[in-house]
């Protein structure tokens, strides 16, 4: 309680740079639906000429946080995390241990590093079935045109996912007491927090983990995961490691990996001349391969190029990246200094949309990343997970997500599946209905919005 009244009395922190606003209104409000157009005109006025500028810090109000250009990314990625704090970022953002919650840290990144990814390359067979499960039982059986909601849908595929590779087949079947708890797990962690930093000030987040329904119920599932989890860990005791992924991150992982996963859909309804290709080559690279590989998947280089072609649009539903908090004051080799506590971050969403570093940048172009491979030095860059220079998007560094790999796979596989079986597109009534929707730092694709959907009457 001290801690939350001294953090309630701090000032908010000075910086000399730049700060960024809106004309006029600067309330809170505006920032959740607008924050893309302070990025957009820091990005136009300081970030394309090298220079950091400020701007409010929606996790951290009143203290500004600082944008930086691509240019200090290499003095910052592989810093210690005790110097250069990024899980101190996502607890801001998550606000988990503010409301009772554990700490997320290095573990589970080394259970995603050492353990998944390790794995993943016995994964795909089962990931398939899983993806294949869970398609059967969610989608609706539609001959004719039918009226489905896409967002749903595609986080029930991935917790179908998720839960093979994470818990595996004790407990993580498709009607399993697991994957009820960890779907009412992922909406009550993806609404609740949000519900406390609008109904409670910072000095009282702490509070609502004994009066808000949302998280009280957050913590009950997490508890009762724990319960089902033990015996099973118990039992496997040489895959704890990779158990551990069980947390936070994965929900947030997961959380990611459907909303680019429906972005994809989205473009790949807005850009249809191209899937005659891809389902070709979704067909030609099957009928070579008896199951789906790692090897297999990564044959599908025009699927691949049009993803990373979505991710790079949409920047993979952030903004920003690579967010950092210096624990102590920092100062880069230019006498730029950050103080400690102030967020830093680059805008990857921009970033990927600056015609210096992408030729006609506003132009989806489904085969930009692939053109690139077939520079014979580039062959193994450029493909959806890879952390190239060209984005940010993974982060960098120290921290890059390590989960790549796994959202790379599952995507393929998922996108697969839903390409081969059906056919899509908007209704006509949905025409003016904004597709990507911003919320503070994010940009994520419209899940209210209903798709048509109907299966094929013919193989593609
Ligand atoms: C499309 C899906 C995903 C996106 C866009 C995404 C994005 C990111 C980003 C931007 C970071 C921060 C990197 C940095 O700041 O340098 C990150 C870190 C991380 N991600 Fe992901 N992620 C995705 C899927 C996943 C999945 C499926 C998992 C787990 C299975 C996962 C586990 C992690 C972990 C553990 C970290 C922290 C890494 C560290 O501290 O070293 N992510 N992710």
């Amino acid at each position: 309680l001290r801690q939350n009244t001294v953090s309630r009395r701090a000032r908010p922190t000075k910086l000399n740079l730049p700060y960024v606003q809106f004309d006029g209104d600067n309330s809170a409000s505006r920032y959740v639906a607008e924050t893309e157009a302070i990025l957009s005109k820091g990005y136009a006025q300081y970030t394309s000429k090298g220079q950091p500028f400020s701007m409010r810090n929606p996790n951290d109000a009143p203290n500004p946080m600082v944008i930086l250009p691509v240019k200090y990314l290499d003095e910052v990625r592989w810093l210690p995390e005790q110097r250069m704090s990024f899980w101190r970022h996502i607890d801001k953002q998550s606000i988990l241990t503010q409301i009772g919650g554990p700490g997320i840290n290095d573990e589970v990144t080394l259970a995603a590093r050492s353990g998944m990814n390790r794995a993943l390359v016995y994964l795909i067979e089962p990931l398939n079935e899983a993806c294949v499960a869970a398609c059967t039982k969610e989608i609706p059986s539609c001959p004719e045109w039918a009226s489905v909601l896409p967002y749903p849908l595609i986080i029930k595929i991935f917790a179908g996912m998720s839960a093979c590779a994470m818990v595996g087949p004790e407990l993580g079947g498709l009607d399993s007491e697991w994957q009820s708890l960890s779907m009412r797990y992922v909406e009550a962690a993806l609404s609740a927090p949000g519900v406390v930093k609008v109904s409670y000030p910072t000095w009282l987040y702490w509070m609502s983990q004994y009066t808000n329904k949302g998280v009280r119920t957050m913590w009950k599932l997490q508890t009762r995961a724990s319960e089902l989890l033990a015996p099973v860990l118990q039992a496997r005791v040489a895959a704890t490691e990779e158990l551990k992924a069980k947390g936070q991150r994965k929900v947030k992982g997961r959380r990611n990996t459907s909303g680019a996963g429906l972005s994809m859909l989205f473009d790949l309804m807005e850009n249809p001349e191209v899937l005659p290709d891809i389902q070709e080559e979704i067909v030609r690279v099957r009928s070579a391969n008896p199951t789906w590989t790692r090897r297999a998947l990564g044959e599908l280089r025009l699927l691949d190029s049009f993803m990373r072609e979505s991710a790079r649009i949409h920047a993979l539903t952030q903004y920003t990246a690579v967010q950092r908090i210096p624990t102590e004051q920092w100062t880069f080799k230019d006498e730029l200094t950050i103080p400690a506590g102030i967020t830093l971050a680059f805008p990857s969403f921009h970033h990927n949309l600056d015609p210096a570093i992408h030729p006609d940048p506003g132009t989806f172009d489904p085969r930009r990343h692939l053109r690139k491979r077939e520079e014979i030095e580039n062959t193994h860059r450029f493909h959806f997970a890879s952390a190239s220079t060209d984005t940010m998007n993974w982060g960098s560094g120290r921290h890059a997500c390590p989960g790549r790999f796994f959202a790379q796979e599952t995507l393929k596989l998922m996108l697969v599946h839903l390409l081969t079986r059906y056919e899509f597109k908007h209704a006509d009534d949905k025409t003016g209905v904004p597709r990507f929707i911003s919320r503070n730092m994010f940009s994520i694709p419209n899940p209210t919005l209903p798709i048509l959907m109907r299966e094929r009457k013919t193989a593609p």
